[in-house]
Parts: structure tokens; C-alpha cells; sequence
């Protein structure tokens, strides 16, 4: 294969993209920092040679040169809904008794980490990214195509040619946040408020350059134009995501009583402080999706899934010893 060929940069693009997948998406690198360095100077030696070889899949291609003015609207296909609220394990147990009363047998429910960030709407094509949405008010949300592709663990292209739309939560780890903030403080500004305001902040950059900065992550839960996927439950659609190269939260658990639905709930509270991101509580929600058909929506949210939302945190502020000369 001759070195300076399209060839070789088709080549570079998918191992490249490959080795982005094992890092970003499983967390399991097949690959050392200097090669994938060395296979990145490489293809940008071609794609310089060569600007009309350049293709949007690129690693190269994830932060654009191009500032937008402003950001074009999106209607999305179908609702991006929100989610009912339950407080205590008495609200829990009513939903739980609730599907399982319009059910023909017993119910399993998908456990999920309620991911403190925002939903986005991503849109592929023939396994391409072509676009990337805010929620907005569920109806109309905006383009951030720009932002969302500087997000290391969104694809720029699946591992199958799908067209698929796909929903998540994108956020702001912890330890960003966290090193964000001391930055901030050494140059004397004013710190972010939360991840979640500042992942929010990142998105509605119109520089993709800082939203880069801002280090996002995201994770998958969700697909509408299902036809791509012929998913029959949550847990298969998850499975799925992940062959094509989507990254899910796999803390999650498969529940077929409310006991178990609490436990997962009090494990994951117990552990709450110490996961790299934020989370309110946990999404319950019916693993078949016959069910949830049968049951459909409310005009805000499916009545197949609740949000249990952990009680608000006191914040504990620290009172300075005063020195008392
Ligand atoms: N924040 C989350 O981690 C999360 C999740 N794990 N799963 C869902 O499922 C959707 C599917 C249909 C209705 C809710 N939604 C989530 O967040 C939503 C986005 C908008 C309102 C909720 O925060």
C-alpha cells in the first residue's frame, strides 16, 4: 500500500477510530498513547498533503474550523419526553403495581443511574454522525453538531452503516469539573456553579474549541427510528448500542421485584459520591417493549418509566475556625 494514498488514510481513519472506540467507549485501550500519537501525525500528514481526501469521519475532523452565528432549531421526530418523579419507596412500589396491573404476567424493570447532564439527540446515517441535538423543550431543541462531535466517546461513525437516532445524556465528569474549577480559581474567576450547568455551558459554546476543553462525556440509553435496531427490551436495545459502538452506563441492573428495584437504589445511593459523574437518582423502566407500548405516554412523559429521585443533598458548608487574636 503506498504510503501517501487515500488507501492508506481510509486505513488510518478506521484504526484510528477503532482504537478511539476501545479507549473512549469500552474504557479498555488496545493501544498506546505514542501509537495512536504517531498513526494521528501520520494521517494528518496525508489530509494535508491531500484537503481533498478529508472525510467528516476523521478523528482529525472532530474539532471544525468554522464559528457559527447562532444555532439552527431542530424538531425532533418524536418527543424528547421528561420523566415522572417518585420520592419515597411508597411512589415506587405505586408504579411498580401500576404496570404490573395493566401487564398479562410479570414485569422486569431496567435500572438506571439518573445522569445529571442534558439529553441530546444524536442522528446517524449510513453509520455517519450527521447530527447532534440539545432536548430543548422536548419538541425543539438545537443544533450543536459542532460541540457534540468534540465529545471523544460519541462515534463519528458506528461499527455498522445503521441510520438510526439515537438519545443520551451528555455531562461533565467529576474530575473535570473539579480541575476546571481550580484552573478557574488559580486566574482568579468565577467558578462553574455544577457539572451539569457547566456540561450545559460547553454544549451552547459556539467555539467548538472550548467545548473540547470542556472534556464532556456521554452516555446511550435510548433509540427512536428503532428499525435499525430490532431491539425486543431495554437490555437488548443497551446490548446493541454497545456492538455498534455506542457507550452505555453499565451501572444498570435488571429488576423483576420492587426489592430488588430498592436495592439497586440503596447500592447506588451508597455509592453515589464516589462515581466519576453526577447522578439525581435512578430512571425505572419497563424492560419490554411490548409493554411499553401498551402503555404509552402522557402528553410530558412515557407511563412506562419513573424517575426516583434521591432526597436533596444538604450542603454542608464548611465554617472557617476563626482565629480570635
Ligand atoms: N438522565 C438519565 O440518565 C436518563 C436515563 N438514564 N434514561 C432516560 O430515559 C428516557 C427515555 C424516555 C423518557 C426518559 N432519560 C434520562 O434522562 C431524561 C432526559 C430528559 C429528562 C430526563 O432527565
Amino acid at each position: 500500500m503506498q504510503p501517501n494514498s487515500i488507501e492508506r488514510l481510509e486505513q488510518l481513519i478506521e484504526l484510528l477510530n477503532d482504537y478511539a472506540y476501545h479507549y473512549y467507549v469500552l474504557d479498555k485501550p488496545i493501544a498506546s498513547d505514542h501509537d495512536y500519537d504517531v498513526l494521528y501525525r501520520e494521517l494528518v500528514d496525508i489530509e494535508t498533503l491531500h484537503p481533498e481526501w478529508i472525510r467528516p469521519e476523521s478523528p482529525t475532523q472532530r474539532v471544525g474550523g468554522q464559528l457559527l452565528e447562532g444555532f439552527k432549531k431542530v424538531s425532533h421526530a418524536q418527543s424528547m419526553y421528561s420523566l415522572g418523579n417518585a420520592f419515597n419507596e411508597n411512589e415506587v412500589a405505586a408504579f411498580i403495581e401500576r404496570v404490573t396491573n395493566a401487564a398479562s404476567g410479570p414485569v422486569s424493570f431496567m435500572c438506571e443511574c439518573k445522569i445529571d447532564g442534558l439529553a441530546i439527540a444524536l442522528t446517524y446515517e449510513a453509520g455517519k454522525l450527521v447530527r447532534g441535538a440539545t432536548r430543548g423543550d422536548g419538541t425543539i431543541g438545537e443544533d450543536i453538531t459542532h460541540n457534540i462531535r468534540t465529545i471523544n466517546s460519541i462515534p463519528l461513525q458506528l461499527r455498522r452503516p445503521i441510520s438510526t437516532e439515537v438519545r443520551g445524556e451528555a455531562y461533565m465528569p467529576k474530575a473535570v469539573f473539579a480541575a476546571l474549577n481550580a484552573a478557574r480559581d488559580e486566574k482568579g474567576e468565577v467558578p462553574l456553579a455544577n457539572p451539569r450547568n457547566a456540561a450545559a455551558g460547553a454544549l451552547r459554546q459556539i467555539d467548538p474549541k472550548m467545548a473540547k476543553q470542556r472534556q464532556l462525556n456521554a452516555f446511550i440509553y435510548d433509540s427512536i427510528l428503532t428499525e435499525s435496531f430490532n431491539p425486543m427490551s431495554q437490555e437488548e436495545l443497551f446490548n446493541q448500542f454497545s456492538e455498534v459502538g455506542l457507550r452505555t452506563n453499565p451501572l444498570r441492573r435488571l429488576c423483576q421485584t420492587k426489592d430488588e428495584v430498592m436495592d439497586f437504589i440503596h447500592e447506588v445511593g451508597a455509592k453515589r459520591h464516589d462515581l466519576p459523574y453526577d447522578i439525581d437518582g435512578v430512571v425505572i423502566k419497563v424492560n419490554d417493549f411490548q409493554l411499553r407500548e401498551a402503555l404509552g405516554f402522557t402528553v410530558k412523559a412515557p407511563r412506562w418509566a419513573i424517575a426516583y429521585k434521591f432526597p436533596a443533598e444538604v450542603a454542608t458548608t464548611v465554617v472557617r475556625d476563626v482565629e480570635w487574636t
